[in-house]
């Protein structure tokens, strides 16, 4: 018989951000005990006056995040994904929503401000307490950090600037020449982490003097040894993706100038993101064909979309009025996300101990990674990995 784990039969866990707003719109009514946004819309019909009937569309999240506290938004939305990630499970958090709502504020924050700092630096600081408080763990912990630019794929933790290409062998995603680097304590993960940052895509707009103008994933490979049966130990493996997704944007309230980099980026962005909704809705209808390989973002998100992954969307909204149609828009994809089922059966109890053969296959890979790296150093231990 089957065995299925209830854990990971649950469904994708989506939390909604709103952005402070100093007059939000009346239309957007939050019920945060219930989790629910009820959002009024006027509805017109042929000929009849404007405003004649009004319908109200119920949509139902996980939790409401209404407060600018980035710590109680971390224990609230984050926390659980870090905590699965170091008890072995491949887990992802993702932000999403229109431009200017707050994805980087909530994956990043203010790095210049300590108690607003975001996801990012506070599963690194609770990745590497754990290190240090279990070092019979043999914690190793490497990280990439990439971004999705004009459907490019680029290292930010590498100077050179190539497209990288993604490999698909035996189910397995790799990404040519992406460096991992060994990170031992959390001040060199934070490090590695702002110097990617000085790579990344920003541009100036309209609506965002910061925008995010790429996709970026961020990732944490842990291995540690666990004890199984007797004095039997067990390698175990797993992967926390954090991807701080570009914003959906509507060009005419950006203002972007017509043929201009920033409306290229913008439609290239917004059809990624289409994609990612094309995906998501085939999976939830079980379609036979789910178009993954339409973009590299939703190549790269397989795995979290998929099973054996434990994923977190933070959908952000910004509640005025001029951005009703984005709130409504954002709001329906969480629907869509909230309701598709991840389901995993094993033939037997998993064991969080075991590598299952596809974990066994990433650590082969980064045994060879980190024995090339030793061999071009000519020592073994940390840095920069510059392989192809
Ligand atoms: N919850 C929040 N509390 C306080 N300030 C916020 C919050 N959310 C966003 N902001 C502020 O709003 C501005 C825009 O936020 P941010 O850059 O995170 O948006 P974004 O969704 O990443 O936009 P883009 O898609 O254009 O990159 C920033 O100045 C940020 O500090």
């Amino acid at each position: 018989m089957p065995y299925v784990d209830d854990a990971l039969l649950s469904r994708i866990r989506v939390y909604l951000r709103l952005r402070p707003s100093v007059k939000p719109s009346p239309a957007i009514n939050i019920e945060s005990e219930t989790h629910r946004v009820l959002i009024d819309v006027e509805k017109s019909i042929g000929g009849g006056p404007p405003k004649a009937y009004v319908n109200q569309i119920v949509f139902n999240v996980d939790n409401i995040v209404q407060t600018t506290n980035q710590q109680t938004m971390y224990e609230l939305c984050a926390k659980a994904s870090v905590d699965e990630f170091l008890k072995g499970y491949n887990s992802t958090i993702m932000s999403y929503g229109q431009v200017g709502a707050g994805k980087t504020f909530t994956m990043t924050g203010d790095m210049k401000v300590y108690v607003h700092r975001g996801i990012i630096p506070r599963a690194i600081q609770q990745i590497f307490e754990e290190k240090e408080a279990k070092p019979e763990a043999g914690i190793v912990v490497h990280m990439s950090y990439m971004e999705i630019y004009q459907e490019g794929l680029y290292d930010l933790l590498q100077k050179r600037r190539d497209d990288l290409m993604i490999i698909e062998d035996n189910q397995l995603l790799n990404v040519r020449g992406l460096a991992k680097v060994r990170v031992e304590t959390e001040t060199e993960a934070l490090k590695w982490f702002q110097e990617g940052e000085k790579s990344r895509s920003f541009g100036n707009h309209f609506l965002n003097s910061l925008s995010s103008r790429s996709h970026t994933i961020l990732t944490f490979y842990m291995e540690r040894r666990v004890a199984r049966v007797s004095t039997q130990l067990a390698l175990q493996v797993a992967k926390l993706n954090l991807v701080d997704l570009a914003g959906v944007e509507r060009l005419k309230k950006t203002k972007g100038d017509t043929g201009s980099l920033m409306r290229k980026e913008a439609c290239i962005n917004n059809k990624t993101l289409s994609f990612l909704e094309q995906t998501i809705f085939a999976l939830r209808l079980k379609k036979a064909h789910i178009p993954f390989r339409h973009s590299k973002v939703t190549t790269l998100l397989k795995e979290s979309l998929g099973n054996n992954h434990k994923t977190v969307f933070m959908v952000c909204a910004w509640p005025e009025e001029y951005f009703l149609d984005e709130t409504i828009g954002a709001l329906r994809f969480a629907q869509r996300v909230k309701y598709l089922k991840i389901f995993q059966v094993t033939h037997k109890k998993p064991d969080c101990a075991d590598t299952t053969r596809k974990q066994q296959l990433e650590i082969a890979t980064l045994k060879q990674e980190l024995a090339l790296k030793d061999a071009l150093n000519g020592r073994p231990g940390l840095g920069y990995d510059n392989l192809t």
